[in-house]
């Protein structure tokens, strides 16, 4: 039994999944982790093989398959872990309960977090604050929807994040929220920083030194925001803790497509030049105050305290081919 005949066993839900992921259809960390979940669940449900053998090596083919859609965001290979590591039982239907078991309680799992990481991040920020994003993170907002539930009245200064203008979602969901929302280009926020109480951001991953990967833009924030002396916090639940650092290996950041930051033909009309798409950044520890997580607050530096708590000494791959 190889791992390419479980290649051939994939079912539409996870090429429909993988590609939505890399299209960028499905977006944010959290998102994708429980859009890839649940694809393994359907591949569980959907596949029709007798023989226990193939159906793990179908599992894993599909883990693999969603595994390679986007490199920076470890929520998905944290998600793929989470529901392979309880892949157990003896025949396929004992497989398959598992995996579907282990799909919906992650998926679960992370909505807790959510509403449990919102309500520590929300007593940071105080009634009456100005708070500035950047990009459109559900952990992020999940801080300013429990900070509004306590009663406290927020407004936001949105950063239109470029190339791809995801600050138009977080807007979006602010004025759902009743949020009064600013909307700037990204090279405006240093100035508007003079009118900012908390700067909120999401994560991509947290390495084990502490350091927050998250979208283009990010680290530039942090540093003008200490130069200000205005405070900034990243909401990421543990999902987002990447094991493999502790270990030494660094996170790759995604390069996507040069048409996201130029049209062809504006391009052809300047001349031969090279254009680049770097989709995140590192911010170093030392310019971010607090790491809000489900399990609470954490200067940066202690973050690897946590990250040993949940992950031991390193990550395993269960969908590498044995
Ligand atoms: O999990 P939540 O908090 O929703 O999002 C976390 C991060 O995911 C997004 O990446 P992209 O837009 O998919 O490249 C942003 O970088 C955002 O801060």
């Amino acid at each position: 039994m190889t791992d390419d005949r479980g290649a051939a066993d994939l079912v539409p839900a996870v090429e429909e999944t993988a590609e939505s992921i890399a299209s960028m259809e499905i977006r944010g960390a959290a998102t994708i982790a429980g859009a890839a979940a649940e694809a393994l669940a359907e591949q569980a449900r959907e596949i029709d093989v007798d023989d226990p053998a193939r159906f793990r090596a179908t599992m894993r083919a599909a883990a693999r398959r969603l595994h390679e859609t986007r490199p920076t965001a470890v929520s998905l290979p944290n998600a793929l872990r989470y529901v392979l590591q309880r892949m157990e039982g003896e025949d396929v239907e004992a497989l398959r309960r598992r995996v579907v078991r282990a799909s919906a309680r992650f998926t679960r799992r992370l909505e807790e977090a959510r509403g449990r990481l919102g309500e520590v991040g929300a007593n940071r920020l105080q009634d009456g604050d100005v708070v500035m994003t950047h990009c459109h993170s559900t952990d992020a907002l999940a801080c300013i929807e429990a900070a509004l539930n306590q009663g406290k009245s927020l407004s936001a200064i949105v950063k239109e994040t470029r190339p791809r203008r995801q600050g138009h979602i977080t807007a979006e969901a602010l004025r759902e929220l009743d949020v009064p929302v600013t909307l700037i280009v990204d090279s405006a926020a240093r100035r508007y920083l003079d009118e900012t109480d908390h700067v909120l951001v999401g994560a991509d991953s947290i390495a084990a030194d502490g350091s927050v990967i998250n979208k283009i833009g990010t680290s530039g924030l942090a540093v003008n925001a200490r130069e200000r002396g205005v405070p900034i916090m990243t909401a990421a639940q543990t999902i987002k803790l990447h094991p493999e650092t502790l270990t030494g290996h660094t996170v790759e950041i995604e390069t996507r497509d040069e048409d996201e930051v130029i049209d062809p033909e504006t391009r052809a009309g300047i001349g031969d030049i090279a254009v680049e798409n770097p989709a995140f950044d590192v911010t170093p520890p030392r310019y971010m105050d607090a790491i809000v997580t489900e399990s609470g607050q954490f200067p940066p530096e202690s973050i690897v305290t946590l990250m040993r708590e949940l992950f031991g000494d390193g990550a395993e791959t269960p969908w590498a081919e044995p």
